[in-house]
């Protein structure tokens, strides 16, 4: 038998952000170099649904919770097909897994899908000079490049692309459509376009008699149409609304046709884009499971799951026009948060289209927010029923 990791000697690595202050730790996980986006997430579980969140593609994720890996790893709960965050931050890492669904070890799983990480970090510091100086780009160094003087190192965070104008999308959907078929009797048929989908999305739809086609996100309109769909979604997913061009153009067709619209976070900004409003930048973002979201027609507040660096830049107080098309007729903010007002929900009021910045499929999260797939189905019963 292998001694334990942690009887073994870690190899030191550093972590350098583009301001210049660097962390110094220890190995963790595939040792190496990695860059992207240092944003911090709070979730205290379901680091596994995180880190398999394609949303998470390029970014560098701090854990505030300082023990990570406790529940090990298994086969049922990634969110997608692999690992996608560009490097991972924690504080203590499990010692041994302890859970009767472990198949495997956390640090095990990210040095197999090559995910260097380093630990030993005071990861509250770091998400605290985050919170002051913003989301920013940072690199992991490990083994050789750990070595090499700190300027050069800050040289290649300082070199290496920023999230804002990322095109993202093209790097994460299937390549091929596939169905989720509905569980039990078919209701309804949604055309999906997967921007980084999670797993939990289309598994809650087929429970709800949905079947689910997802379809790769260069998807064109007649694609969509030629599965004569009772709904359309647009999923969570990474980069930058602002340059998500062609999936803009797809949705203004999808709301020119009147299809029932539903769609979470990355599809919520869209909305907000085909609509005409613009998106921006969050100074550090929002990420965890534990976000209160006000419900504005209901004025009942949600513990919600987030994963979102941008935001629609839409009034608070009450409807207005779509700015972009008055054809569109009116819409609202739906949802707010009640950290900082930031825009959750959007709700268009003489079209069937809603859409959530924050995840009512919660992988991992509370459950408050699982209404909004129903009402998705009362949306697709009404238009089927012409009452939309
Ligand atoms: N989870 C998501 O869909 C994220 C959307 C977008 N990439 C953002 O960071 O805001």
């Amino acid at each position: 038998m292998n001694p334990h990791p942690d009887l073994l000697e870690r190899e030191p690595a550093i972590l350098v952000l583009e301001d210049g202050r660097a962390f110094c730790g220890d190995a963790y996980g595939a040792v190496g170099e990695t860059v992207g986006e240092a944003v911090f997430s709070t979730g205290m579980t379901g680091y596994q649904e995180t880190l398999t969140d394609p949303s998470y593609h390029r970014q560098v994720v701090v854990m505030t919770a300082p023990h990570v890996g406790n529940t090990g790893v298994n086969d049922e709960d990634p969110e997608s097909r692999r690992i996608w965050v560009a490097g991972y931050v924690v504080r203590d890492p499990a010692v041994r897994p302890s859970s009767w669904r472990s198949q495997r070890t956390l640090e095990d799983e990210l040095a197999a899908q090559g995910v260097v990480g380093i630990s030993g970090i005071d990861t509250r510091a770091l998400t605290r000079h985050l919170r002051e100086r913003g989301a920013m780009r940072v690199g992991v160094f490990s083994g050789a490049a750990a070595r090499e003087p700190q300027e050069q190192l800050l040289e290649r965070v300082r070199t290496a692309p920023q999230m804002s104008g990322a095109a993202l999308a093209g790097e994460v959907t299937t390549t091929e459509p596939y169905v989720v078929p509905a569980v039990g009797e078919k209701r309804f048929t949604v055309a999906a376009l997967d921007l980084g989908i999670k797993a939990m999305t289309p598994a809650l739809m087929a429970q709800q008699g949905i079947e689910v086609h997802v379809l790769p996100a260069t998807a064109t309109f007649e694609q969509v149409t030629a599965l004569s769909p009772d709904g359309v979604f647009f999923s969570n997913g990474p980069g930058d609304p602002a340059s998500a061009e062609h999936e803009v153009t797809l949705l203004r067709q999808v709301l020119d046709a009147r299809i029932p619209f539903f769609g979470i976070c990355f599809g919520n900004q869209l909305l907000g884009r085909a609509l005409g409003f613009g998106t921006y930048k969050l100074k550090y973002g929002h990420r965890g499971i534990n976000q209160p979201v006000i419900d504005r027609s209901t004025g009942k507040v949600e513990v919600t799951a987030h994963n979102h660096g941008f935001a629609v830049d839409a009034p608070l107080d009450g409807a207005v026009t779509a700015p972009g098309n008055p054809a569109y007729g009116r819409v609202q903010v739906s949802h707010v948060c009640l950290n900082d007002d930031v825009v959750e929900g959007l709700e268009c009021l003489d079209l069937p289209a809603y859409s959530v910045q924050y995840h009512p499929e919660a992988a991992a999260g509370p459950h408050d927010a699982g209404y909004l797939f129903d009402r998705f189905v009362s949306l697709m019963t009404a238009n089927k029923e012409g009452r939309a």
